[in-house]
């Protein structure tokens, strides 16, 4: 198809594709797509989604494109072109595509095994089809009058218990001496959190939201129960988002009715009496203490549809560390966020923080009254101790995990000094027992085979929230402009000791791309993208990982990317199907992710093969397939042909091609020029620490201006000859052959055409290499 009839296609992407709204994360701002056929939730960045709201079949490629180069800047070549579409039809996402693959169904997201001190067990065998059936019943989206006769109840009810309030506390803290009846009262009050949670989901499912399962979560001995609501995202208009964070508060305040009534009517000395006040007053005070804009309560899920932000807290906390770090002169500072949204994450740390001092007041205040006057001191305290010990246990955690994540580093040290005598040695020995880097721990919130169609699938979250990464940091032009960036390093410094293996090093891959790192021996390649991995912490600097921060490291993130290492980390003695169905597992990945890996790489005829009896080439192959196992979104390779003869490594660079084209996005560490040259789109040069260069191989080669050199036999023309011809810059015997300079190769070949064999002229135009030479200062010249 020529460049014209391809930019004159109108394809349009699936009319049934449901468009979210657009949201703030940190200082991005995503868009959120549902695949109603898959139920799958696509995130997408400003560009894709311009792109994607206008594919709509009446518009071509060519008017999509000026309107795209309007509003960003930015030419969409044809090269960019096709891949955003193969992006979309790979996920049949594109009208007339191949119908969409449903994911793997997957494990409760965001729920780790359940255990004695912590779990959750579903408690309603199909939560939707209970959904649909109360909301029918209740169909509150055809009967606004009834919706507002509850909430004036419900309103009425607060009123009623703000007037009685003086005597109210009088009975709660007449029952508080009694802790059989403060019990009663607060299991009644236990009970009113499955009206809560059930209000949560039927707002949401009045509005096209779904509920997945209701069950009951425990942690520690206390035990409640949850409602897990999808698509809250999707309702329509903030309204209604707001509306469904607040609808558990609604159902708290109606389930109150019955006793207030019971309250009235009771004789004032009845016995029973006090205790209904007290679950009066603490049912509201609960009620509306959920309502504080405080993480993670309804109150904060409120607020955070209201101003269109998703993460918020987390939001916050970043930009908070980042505020830290910039008053010590460290870090990238607060570039990234514009003054609007320095106030409002700012706005939000200040609130969280003022929330937190008035309610330890509050609550020392309470147990001032509650307990007797010589525990005045503790009661003044205990509060704050509490929290204290909360965020130290929450401290303890992270520093654990941080443990962990030091012990992983000093075994991927150890494998650093095994990959590095395998590329001297053979790379196949069977060293380490295990799939080592390559194998991500089984996370239940991993969504094997769940890549989405131009960035990171959504996890439906705790209560309706969809997963809210860490925030993502700036996003520069690059050669392929429809995609995202899934790695960005900001300043990023590393020490050993003495030795600054990085040195501020700031890059942007973005999704698609196939992006090589290059540089000499030692130049930081391995730091650098272990580092990116999650297997070395940064000294300084910020890096993101899939919107993430990698490090400490975090299991759900990890099987988001697929690495492939030098082949020591193979079950040698097994078999290559029995190796992968090893890692499968590990990954929990469908046993059929073994046989399309397999086929992917062209070893289904080695299936049954021992891993040891395997050629070098399709071991790295194997190494590719154990990569690619989980569906990743992002593959690192390290020296992926490494020790292979050139026909293996012409037959890898194919694979490696179709991987590209599939639209997953490659980061690979080379020593061959050749290969990042014949592969990559962009590539970072690295010396001494440092970025030196990062272009496209193209533009590196053009940056150096060498000329094209011609070399013929010096038996056909002389040097004197040669030099008076147009264009010849330099004209110089080496040996037996006499070589040209020129920036105007066409020009003189055609006068040498006149004078020589044609055929006996060799053209030799500047490389990768030579760029590479120039730039790192082995070699200053243009070499042959
Ligand atoms: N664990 C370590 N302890 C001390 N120094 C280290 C460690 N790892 C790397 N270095 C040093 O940091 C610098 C960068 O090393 P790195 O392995 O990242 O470079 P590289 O570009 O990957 O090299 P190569 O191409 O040889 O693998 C080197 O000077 C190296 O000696």
């Amino acid at each position: 198809m020529t460049t014209d009839a391809f930019l004159a296609a109108r394809p349009r992407v699936r009319p049934d594709l449901v468009l979210g709204p657009s949201l703030l994360r940190g200082p991005t701002r995503i868009h959120l797509l549902k695949d109603p056929r898959t139920g799958r939730r696509l995130e997408v960045g400003a560009k894709e989604h311009f792109i994607i709201t206008r594919l709509d079949g009446t518009r071509s490629l060519e008017e999509i494109g000026q309107a795209y180069s309007g509003a960003f800047g930015t030419r969409l070549g044809e090269a960019q072109w096709g891949q955003m579409l193969r992006l979309l039809g790979t996920r049949g996402l594109l009208d007339g595509g191949p119908a969409p693959v449903a994911p793997t169904p997957v494990p409760t997201p965001a729920e780790g095994p359940s255990g004695f001190l912590s779990g959750h067990t579903r408690m309603v065998a199909d939560a939707p089809a209970l959904m649909d059936r109360l909301h029918r019943l209740t169909a509150l989206d055809r009967r606004p009058a009834l919706l507002a006769v509850l909430t004036a109840l419900a309103v009425g009810v607060l009123a009623l218990v703000a007037v009685s309030a003086g005597t109210l506390w009088r009975q709660t803290v007449h029952t508080a001496e009694q802790p059989v009846l403060l019990f009663a009262v607060g299991c009644v009050l236990w009970c009113s959190l499955a009206l809560h949670e059930l209000a949560h989901g039927l707002f949401a499912r009045t509005w096209g939201g779904r509920v997945s399962e209701i069950g009951l979560r425990w942690i520690l001995g206390a035990t409640y129960l949850y409602c897990q609501v999808d698509d809250v995202q999707f309702l329509g208009s903030r309204a209604r988002k707001v509306a469904t964070a607040c609808a558990g508060v609604l159902a708290n305040l109606l389930f109150l009715v019955p006793f207030y009534v019971i309250w009235l009517v009771l004789p004032a000395d009845a016995q029973a009496r006090p205790a209904f006040g007290a679950l009066l007053l603490l049912g509201v005070v609960t009620g509306l203490a959920n309502l504080l804009p405080l993480a993670p309560l309804d109150g904060y899920r409120a607020l955070g549809h209201a101003l269109g932000v998703s993460g918020l807290a987390e939001g916050s906390r970043t930009f908070t560390a980042l505020a830290a770090r910039a008053l010590l002169r460290r870090g990238p500072g607060l570039r990234a966020y514009p003054p609007r949204l320095r106030l409002l994450y700012g706005g939000f740390a200040l609130l969280t923080a003022a929330q937190t001092a008035a309610l330890l007041a509050l609550a020392g205040l309470v147990l001032r009254h509650l307990l007797p006057d010589g525990m005045a001191l503790l009661a003044w305290w205990l509060p704050t101790a509490l929290l204290a010990a909360a965020l130290l246990l929450w401290g303890l955690g992270n520093l654990g995990r941080r443990l962990r994540g030091r012990r992983t580093e000093e075994s991927a040290e150890g494998r650093t000094e095994g990959r590095t005598e395998s590329r001297t040695e053979h790379p196949s020995e069977d060293r380490t027992p295990g799939p080592a880097r390559s194998a991500a721990p089984t996370s239940p919130s991993a969504e094997p085979g769940h890549v989405t169609g131009v960035r990171a699938p959504l996890d439906p979250a705790r209560k309706g929230e969809m997963n809210e990464p860490h925030a993502q940091t700036g996003t520069a032009p690059g050669p392929v402009a429809t995609t995202e960036p899934v790695v960005v390093l900001d300043g990023v410094i590393k020490r050993y000791g003495e030795v600054t293996a990085l040195d501020g090093v700031s890059l942007t891959v973005r999704r698609g791309e196939f992006f090589g790192i290059l540089g000499p021996n030692g130049a930081g390649k391995t730091t650098l993208v272990e580092i990116v991995e999650g297997m070395r912490e940064a000294d300084g600097g910020t890096v993101s990982l899939l919107g993430q921060s990698p490090w400490p490291r975090d299991t759900a993130l990890l099987a988001r990317i697929g690495v492939q290492t030098q082949a020591s980390a193979f079950f040698a003695r097994l078999t290559a199907g029995e190796h992968l169905r090893t890692v499968a597992a590990l990954y929990g990945t469908d046993p059929d992710a073994v046989r399309i890996a397999l086929e992917r790489v062209g070893l289904t005829e080695k299936e049954n093969a021992r891993v040891d009896h395997l050629s070098g080439g399709q071991r790295q192959r194997l190494a590719i397939a154990t990569a690619l196992l989980h569906e990743p979104e992002l593959i690192f390779l390290d020296e992926p042909t490494a020790a292979l003869d050139p026909e293996a490594r012409r037959e890898l660079w194919a694979l490696l091609r179709s991987l590209r084209s599939e639209g997953r996005t490659i980061v690979c560490t080379t020593h061959h020029l050749d290969e990042a040259e014949a592969l990559c789109d962009r590539v970072a040069i690295v010396a001494g620490g440092r970025i030196i260069a990062l272009d496209t191989p193209r533009g590196l080669i053009r940056a150096l201006a060498a000329p094209a050199r011609l070399m013929l036999p010096a038996t056909e023309l002389t040097a004197e000859a040669a030099l008076a011809l147009p264009g010849v810059d330099r004209a110089t015997v080496e040996g037996d052959e006499l070589v040209l300079e020129t920036s105007a190769v066409n020009h003189v070949l055609t006068a040498l055409g006149d004078l020589v064999d044609i055929e006996s002229v060799t053209v030799r135009t500047a490389t990768l290499e030579d760029a590479y030479l120039s730039l790192t200062g082995h070699g200053t010249e243009h070499r042959s």
